[in-house]
């Protein structure tokens, strides 16, 4: 419950018609929501525009609404609240509500194409080993300390974000790391904010559905570090064709590391393998028990972030060599008899394919036969499907493509795009098998003793979606069933 006067102290330029003195009960973006007492928030969206419902909203008790365009009757017992963006607006109201969280904790965000969530899983735990309360915003998962939480997205909208995060500051949580995802972003739902870490991991190829362009897709990442404060530190990867220009209009103290180029946080691998990196990071070495090269850039924004926030060097590193990675991420398993490897990975970009694809490739000897089970999701970027595809074949010895949450669409349509355009020797060493299950197991059993398998792209994810159904899914469950069958 708060009063309007008070939740609008951020919002600039607002024309406020309709009662003024009023207390809100809470804050909605869907009509459907809506509860007696509520604000609700009108924003324009990719299939309809909330604007449309603003008269369903008042149905079910709003008294305050917040729009870009005055409807053409009002009500007298609404408060219209007119502003410029809604969305913008939403992000700042929505913090008013929930008390200014960020103000109360260390923020950290995490941006970037692929490696967020990893990013920002090792930094709760890491701060978490170091001896501090927590909260984690994530892809796998929300958590608060020891408390997990469900996460059905990335970033949440702004009004659960900052309810999430009003809920970790009253559990007492003096940091919080969050992933940045570039919807968010474009969608202010991190509007108002205020970071004191923000890190930039990479960018290729993804979301080209949702940004159009890939100019868009990098404006949007480049707005959430052209918003910090000067007290905050921006931290990018300066081996990324774009880390640089990611800072450029930055107020925040610019700080970088990487593994090829001069660094403030510089990284050298010492050895890469199945049973982790050792590193030298800033002249000091450390063993962690993450693999591949993506993972190395992983650690030294981690690292990177910490020493920005006064942790000292020994300590962290420490602390590092002791974590684990996040769930569904280059996990893998050995069968019993064949001793053959199954990796289950998130990797659904063809830059995220490429490298674990080649993280395997230096890793295993070159007479093990690498079969990857790969497919793309329904109703997201059409463009990464064939690249997916001509990746896997590239770096695999058998490719066999299948259904990963297709979603609204025909899952052969997904198969029959990720197939365009493939190149004749890549054609020879590809199979289609639409069922996820069935694919895995025809995995396993083509598979060598020895020999390696790579099931990419649902990484953590529990479901198969389809048609709006999410069916019970895990790859790691089927490759473990699969597994035991071959034994037998
Ligand atoms: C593409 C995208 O980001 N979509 C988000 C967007 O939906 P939209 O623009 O399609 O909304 P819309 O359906 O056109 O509706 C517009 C507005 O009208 C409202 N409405 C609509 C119908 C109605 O009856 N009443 C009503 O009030 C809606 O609540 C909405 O506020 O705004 C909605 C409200 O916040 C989000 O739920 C929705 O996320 C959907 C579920 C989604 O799938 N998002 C994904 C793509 C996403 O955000 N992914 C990122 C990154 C993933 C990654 O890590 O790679 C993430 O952060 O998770
Ligand atoms: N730094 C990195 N560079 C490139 N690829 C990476 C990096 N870190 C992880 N990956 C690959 O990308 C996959 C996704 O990693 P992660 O979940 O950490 O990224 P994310 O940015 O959170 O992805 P999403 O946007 O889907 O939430 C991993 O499974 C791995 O294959
Ligand atoms: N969280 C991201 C990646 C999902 C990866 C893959 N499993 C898919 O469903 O496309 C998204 O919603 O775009
Ligand atoms: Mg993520």
């Amino acid at each position: 419950m708060q009063k309007l006067r008070q939740i609008l102290k951020d919002v600039k330029s607002v024309k406020v018609t309709g009662p003024e003195e009023i207390v809100i009960t809470g804050i909605e973006l869907d009509s459907r929501a809506v509860k007696a007492g509520m604000l609700f928030a009108a924003i324009a969206g990719s299939l309809t525009d909330g604007h449309n419902y603003i008269e369903q909203a008042i149905k079910n008790g709003a008294i305050a609404v917040l729009v870009s365009k005055l409807p053409e009757v009002l009500h007298e017992n609404v408060t219209y609240l007119l502003v410029s963006d809604t969305s913008e607006a939403l992000g700042l109201i929505a913090h008013a509500y929930y008390e200014y969280p960020s103000r109360n904790i260390v923020l950290v965000g995490v941006t970037g194409t692929n490696g967020k969530t990893t990013i920002a899983t090792l930094l709760f735990k890491l701060f978490r080993e170091l001896g501090y309360s927590c909260g984690l915003i994530s892809t796998v998962q929300n958590q608060v300390n020891d408390e997990v939480l469900p996460s059905e997205r990335t970033t949440p909208d702004a009004v659960n974000l900052n309810k999430l995060m009003n809920d970790m500051v009253e559990a007492g949580c003096s940091h919080v790391f969050m992933e940045c995802s570039s919807h968010a972003i474009h969608q202010n739902r991190i509007a108002g904010l205020e970071f004191n870490v923000a890190i930039f991991s990479n960018i290729t190829h993804d979301h080209l559905d949702y940004h159009h362009t890939f100019n868009e897709y990098i404006k949007a990442k480049k707005k959430f570090f052209d918003d910090l404060p000067a007290t905050a530190y921006a931290i990018s990867n300066i081996d990324d064709k774009r880390g640089v220009v990611m800072l450029q209009n930055t107020k925040a103290t610019r700080l970088y590391y990487g593994l090829k180029n001069l660094a403030d946080f510089k990284g050298r691998i010492i050895e890469n393998s199945l049973t982790g990196l050792l590193l030298n990071i800033n002249n000091q070495e450390v063993h962690c028990r993450l693999i591949g090269e993506f993972n190395a850039y992983n650690l030294l924004a981690v690292y990177g972030a910490a020493l920005s926030l006064n942790e000292p060097a020994e300590k962290v590193l420490v602390a590092l060599s002791n974590l684990t990675g996040a769930e569904g991420r280059f996990e893998y398993y050995v069968s019993v008899n064949d001793k053959i490897i199954g990796i289950v990975d998130y990797a659904h970009t063809p830059d995220a394919l490429l490298n674990v694809l080649t993280t395997i490739k230096e890793l295993r000897n070159d007479n093990e036969e690498v079969i990857t089970v790969v497919g793309c999701g329904g109703d997201r970027d059409k463009t990464k499907r064939p690249a997916m595809t001509e990746v896997a074949c590239e770096y695999s010895s058998k490719v066999i493509i299948t259904s990963d949450n297709p979603r609204s669409e025909n899952p052969v349509d997904i198969l029959d795009d990720m197939q365009a355009g493939l190149k004749s020797e890549h054609k020879r060493k590809l199979l289609v098998i639409e069922d996820r299950k069935q694919a895995i197991r025809t995995a396993t059993m083509l598979s060598q003793p020895g020999g390696i398998i790579l099931i990419a792209g649902k990484g953590h994810e529990k479901y198969q979606e389809i048609n709006g159904v999410k069916h019970h899914f895990d790859d790691k469950e089927e490759l473990l069933e699969a597994f035991q069958t071959l034994s037998k």
